[in-house]
């Protein structure tokens, strides 16, 4: 017997996006860690150069979602899924998907800043040498290329060959995102980014989310609504699983469809 029950979200989401403005697509998508569902027959599209946010109560799933995006739960024996996911319109879990190659596309930042144990310029050269055929010129050319697309360049350009640790945790972070972003991703996944970090620190993460998206797609899990209200353009409330309201972000938090959301963003449901 299936673990999926079928419940399909009360009032659903509130916009769709098409196909061809879409970077992904998840259909009908329910995911359970063995007997226990965390995810219920979930379908809605993450529109392109936009910043999309994940909200909702502890354990409503957030995270599940967003690493199903790059197939985080591959090596996970327990997890049962069911339904699609689309990037630029290719099933990701079609037998032909190089999951390597789907990572680089769907670039994954975590809560606590992850710098590999090496310098700074080696952290974002690492994807780089990985894909091979790069010359040393070039090399050194896309390095600064992301480290100024994190803005991080300005503050680490006179020592990249110190260790990735010397950085505060706020630097770290933006170290990662220069990793991540140096292969070129057409998304970037961010998994409560800013959450570790110091109000200062997370003011420049949330300023680089929103000067990315000219650049690529972003989702963003947080559980701070001020800051999925900061800079975000379409949020998703999801709860025990489902997606319960998707909208715009200014007319989800200022005027949701249902008395969930309301409860939710108002702080009358944790
Ligand atoms: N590896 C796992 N094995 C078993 N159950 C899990 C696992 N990861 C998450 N869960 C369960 O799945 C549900 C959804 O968890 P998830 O971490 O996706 O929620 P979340 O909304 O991101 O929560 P939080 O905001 O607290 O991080 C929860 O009930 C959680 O306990």
């Amino acid at each position: 017997m299936s673990v999926f029950t079928s419940s399909s979200a009360a009032g659903g989401p509130i916009i769709d996006f098409a196909a061809a403005e879409s970077s992904l697509e998840i259909a009908g998508l329910s995911l359970a860690y063995g007997e226990k569902p965390a995810l219920r027959d979930l379908t809605l599209r993450i529109p392109r150069h936009r910043v999309t946010a994940f909200i909702g109560p502890s354990g409503c799933g957030k995270s599940t979602l967003l690493r199903a995006l790059n197939r985080l739960h591959d090596l996970n024996e327990e997890v049962v899924r069911r339904g699609e996911i689309r990037l630029e319109g290719q099933d990701i879990h079609a037998p032909q998907v190089d999951v390597a190659e789907l990572r680089r596309r769907v670039g994954m930042v975590f809560q606590a800043p992850n710098p590999f144990p090496m310098s700074i310029y080696d952290n974002v050269a690492f994807g780089l040498r990985l894909q091979g055929g790069m010359r040393k010129r070039e090399m050194d050319d896309t390095v600064e290329w992301a480290l100024q697309s994190a803005a991080l360049w300005e503050e680490v350009k006179d020592r990249l060959r110190a260790s990735a640790w010397t950085l505060s945790g706020g630097q770290q972070q933006r170290l990662v995102i220069a990793r991540t972003l140096a292969v070129q991703p057409e998304v970037l996944l961010l998994d409560e980014p800013a959450s570790a970090l110091d109000p200062i620190s997370t003011l420049k993460i949330e300023e680089l989310i929103r000067n990315l998206k000219s650049r690529l797609s972003l989702v963003l899990v947080t559980h701070n609504m001020q800051q999925a209200a900061r800079v975000s353009d379409y949020t998703a409330f999801l709860q025990q699983g489902e997606l319960v309201e998707y909208g715009p972000t200014r007319t989800l938090f200022t005027n949701p469809r249902l008395r969930r959301t309301e409860n939710y963003i108002t702080g009358r449901m944790t």
